[in-house]
């Protein structure tokens, strides 16, 4: 383990517990790639909102879309491990039908926030594309 912290006890209070959390997403954006591109994707959006100048409504749908976004992608990755730590990274049905769900997981609220993309910059991007052509 590259850590090392071997702590195994219950968090004694909040800071403890951030701390750790912080340790996890430290964690999730060394080792995991994906993440690593849904974070600069959705850097790339929020870029995108301020130029288009959102409005207060479509600025919390946007933070709700890349939160469960970035949520989802951890949640993948710790149950790959939990997989991998369990079955000894050996073939198992269930290891693979619990990693193709996380997976999946992943994929619907990906496909989700692109149409909620496509619904919120669709228009205005369209109508910059008009004043551009004149
Ligand atoms: N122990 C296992 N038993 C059975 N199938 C497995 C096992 N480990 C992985 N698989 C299969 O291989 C696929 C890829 O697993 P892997 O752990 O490499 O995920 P990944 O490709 O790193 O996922 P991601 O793209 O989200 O990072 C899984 O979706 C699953 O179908």
């Amino acid at each position: 383990m590259a850590s090392k912290d071997k702590k195994t006890t219950k968090n004694k209070n909040f800071c403890e517990s951030l701390k750790y959390a912080l340790c996890g997403i430290k964690t999730v954006f060394k080792m995991e790639r994906n993440m690593r591109f849904h974070l600069f994707a959705a850097i790339m959006v929020i870029i995108l909102s301020f130029v288009l100048e959102l409005s207060k409504g479509e600025w919390l749908i946007i933070i709700i879309v890349l939160g469960l976004v970035l949520f989802s992608e951890i949640v993948n990755s710790s149950l790959e491990r939990l997989v991998d730590l369990t079955t000894n990274q050996q073939f198992h049905p269930l290891a693979k039908e619990v990693k193709d769900m996380a997976a999946a997981g992943v994929l619907i609220i990906a496909m989700t926030a692109l149409v909620i993309g496509i619904i919120i910059f669709g228009p205005k991007l369209f109508e910059v594309f008009l004043q551009i052509r004149g």
